[in-house]
């Protein structure tokens, strides 16, 4: 039987088709009549003929070679999301004898998984890690018809166009970029024709909607991390305009003077001009002419003014760009600033107050950029001491909010009968013994700047409703008064209560709740961001060295190391400053030791074996430093009464690294 005929015409698929009937397709067991094969697998194969494959082929061409296949695993972001899944499904795929792929948008074999058996059959046909299945490079088959149409597809047996694959069946589903919608590659699930089972297509099909979600949440931190890098622009370079442009270069975010900039300059708002003059397009070419740079220097001539365009980075992926428009006044002084600057680091004068580098108080302070520029309340949440008002005033200090006040009211700290007048002020004649001519409340004196509600928590029910009015109004009427006041105020409330568990015990309004939690930001307790410690501890016995006229004194490496590894800090930053300050003020002979330390803190270190047994964890140990590993190793060894492997358990090491450490920290039995 001639193969050439066969798909040179629909007549010759028809012919085509006989043959499928000849040997094995389960659409003429069930359509005898007019549809027996797939409309998909149709097209396909007239694309195949277009291509000129050889219908006798059996075999895909080689893969490349190891070096190459590293690399283009190694830079695809699909493969990097989708592993985790996969490596789940493939325990499944093992035990009904099917193999598990992900293919990039070229087709190639990026991940290969499943029974040995099968595999070695699948690779006489070549179906092994970084070879290709386009239907350009071998017909007809699930990954590269289903990459082609962006459906999926199962396609078996005989449907494949090449002979060599007509012994299995293979289904695919696409797995497409959550923003752009475009088709990053596909799920297959390829085994024995003989095996064959419909709802393998529901399994990839739901495989590639697993892996979608993933790697939607991932564009959520990318987007987040692009605004942070936004508002950090925004900050540092106040007279400049400022574009956030996603990793394809279309707009998302803009300042007020870029929009007004580019207003002025083409008579257009941003989004308009940028749709008109297809300015996605001419990024993106420029990019991909260029050499790969962090930030570069471009003209756009309708803008008529130099831009700067700083590219964004989430690991080593490309995550978008900024675009800095430079007035024609101060040509060169960003560019020079750009060049200067770490980048990474991009921290107003303002946070330099607050020390501290973990992660956890970085992504605070990155949340605290983006909704200083907003009006929305803000509610800080954390223990007490962990710095929530030292967060607020640099809230209110980057905002432009800045030349208005910032006042502060503990309501806490207020007797319920004063908080009214405290808060909203009061008329002439309201009270006996009152200030004659009335008095402004809190709300008045912060108007056109920012008032920060301290422990907000323990508000008096009665009265939260007072200020849910005022939120939502924007305007006050003194006690003893009748003339409505209005009042521009930023709201910034904090409180070391978990407010919905007020909430659900009904002393706290769950509408005064929602209307305060519209952005709420989590400060750390210390003792999950220990990074911080040290910085802290540096900061402190300088400030007060300096305050009390006293050289630098030096803290005892051990107390250090429990300060910094162990002690639970409950009274967070507030704490370890009280206690420095009195350290400083009592140490003898420049060197701080334990005595100088208060005394919760004294007990703690002295009691060793509990603390040691309360805060050695598997989880805290990667975190101590080396001198702190030699003693936590010794005291846990000790403790155990030499039972090693119950310090291995302890510590959630395996045995063999517990006797790698001790022989590192020097630990003999
Ligand atoms: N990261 C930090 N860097 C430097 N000093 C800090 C830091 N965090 C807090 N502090 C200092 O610790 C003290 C307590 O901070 P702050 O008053 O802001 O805490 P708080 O969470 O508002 O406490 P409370 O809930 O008890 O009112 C202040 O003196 C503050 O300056």
């Amino acid at each position: 039987m001639s193969w050439q005929l066969e798909t040179s015409s629909p007549r010759g698929l028809i012919k085509h088709r006989k043959l499928l009937e000849e040997n094995r397709c389960r659409f003429l067991d069930h359509s005898p009549g007019l549809q027996p094969i797939q409309p998909i697998v149709y097209d396909s194969w007239i694309r195949c003929r277009q291509f000129g494959i050889d219908p006798r082929r059996h075999q895909t061409e080689d893969p490349p070679n190891g070096a190459d296949l590293e690399n283009i695993i190694g830079c695809s972001i699909l493969h990097k999301y989708s592993t985790a899944t996969l490596n789940e499904l493939l325990i499944q795929a093992e035990k009904t004898k099917y193999l598990m792929t992900l293919c990039d948008a070229n087709g190639r074999i990026i991940y290969l998984g499943g029974d040995r058996q099968v595999k070695k059959q699948a690779e006489k046909m070549n179906f092994v890690l970084g070879s290709c299945w386009s239907e350009e490079a071998i017909g007809t088959n699930a990954i590269g018809t289903s990459l082609k149409t962006g459906y999926p597809v199962q396609i078996f047996s005989a449907e494949h166009f090449c002979e060599g694959i007509h012994d299995w069946v293979c289904s695919s589903s696409p797995v497409r970029d959550p923003v752009t919608k475009e088709v990053l590659g596909v799920i297959d699930i390829t085994g024995c024709w003989k095996e064959a089972q419909a709802h393998t297509l529901g399994l990839v099909f739901m495989a590639s909607r697993v892996i979608e979600h993933k790697l939607y949440e991932q564009s959520l931190l990318n987007r987040l991390q692009l605004l942070e890098s936004y508002s950090s622009f925004v900050l540092r370079y106040p007279q400049n305009g400022v574009i956030a442009l996603d990793a394809v270069f279309n707009p998302i975010e803009a300042n007020l003077c870029a929009r007004r900039l580019i207003h002025n300059l083409t008579g257009k708002d941003l989004e308009t001009i940028w749709k008109e003059q297809t300015f996605t397009a001419i990024l993106v070419k420029l990019h991909k002419s260029g050499q790969p740079q962090e930030d570069y220097k471009i003209f756009i001539e309708q803008f008529g003014t130099p831009c700067l365009i700083q590219e964004i980075y989430r690991g080593n992926q490309r995550i978008g760009s900024i675009l800095l428009l430079i007035p024609l006044d101060q040509r060169t002084t960003p560019s020079r600033a750009l060049h200067n600057d770490t980048w990474t680091k991009l921290q107003s004068a303002s946070w330099s107050k607050i020390v501290g580098k973990s992660s956890k108080i970085l992504s605070a302070i990155s949340q605290c950029n983006i909704v200083a520029q907003t009006n929305v309340p803000v509610l800080l949440l954390g223990e007490s001491g962990s710095g929530k008002e030292l967060f607020a005033k640099a809230i209110h200090e980057i905002s432009d909010r800045r030349e208005g006040p910032f006042v502060a009211l503990n309501c806490g700290a207020m007797p319920n009968e004063l908080l009214a007048s405290e808060l909203f002020g009061y008329d002439p004649g309201t009270f006996t013994g009152a200030v004659k001519g009335g008095r402004k409340g809190k709300f008045e004196e912060a108007h056109l700047g920012t008032l920060f509600l301290d422990e907000i928590g323990e508000m008096p029910l009665r009265f939260q409703v007072h200020l849910l009015r005022v939120l939502q109004e924007r305007e006050i009427v003194r006690l003893g008064g009748s003339t409505p006041i209005p009042v521009d105020v930023k709201i910034i409330a904090a409180t070391h209560h978990n407010l919905e568990q007020l909430v659900n015990d009904g002393v706290f309004r769950a509408d005064f709740y929602y209307r305060l939690h519209v952005v709420s930001i989590t400060i750390p307790p210390l003792r999950e961001r220990r990074d911080d410690i040290p910085l802290l501890i540096d900061h402190f016995l300088e400030q007060f060295a300096s305050k009390y006229s006293k050289p630098l004194p030096m803290l005892d490496p051990q107390v250090r190391d429990f300060l910094i590894n162990a002690y639970q800090w409950p009274g967070n930053v507030r704490e370890l400053q009280n206690s420095l300050e009195r350290a400083v003020l009592f140490c003898l002979n420049g060197i701080i030791a334990i005595e100088d330390l208060p005394q919760s803190i004294q007990k703690t270190l002295t009691d060793n074996s509990s603390w040691t047994r309360n805060i050695v964890s598997p989880a805290n140990w990667k975190e101590f430093t080396s001198s702190y590993k030699k003693e936590v190793l010794l005291n846990l060894v000790k403790e155990s009464g030499g039972n090693l492997s119950a310090t291995a358990r302890q510590l959630g090491i395996a045995r063999t690294t517990l006797y790698r450490h001790l022989e590192k920290y020097g630990v003999k039995k």
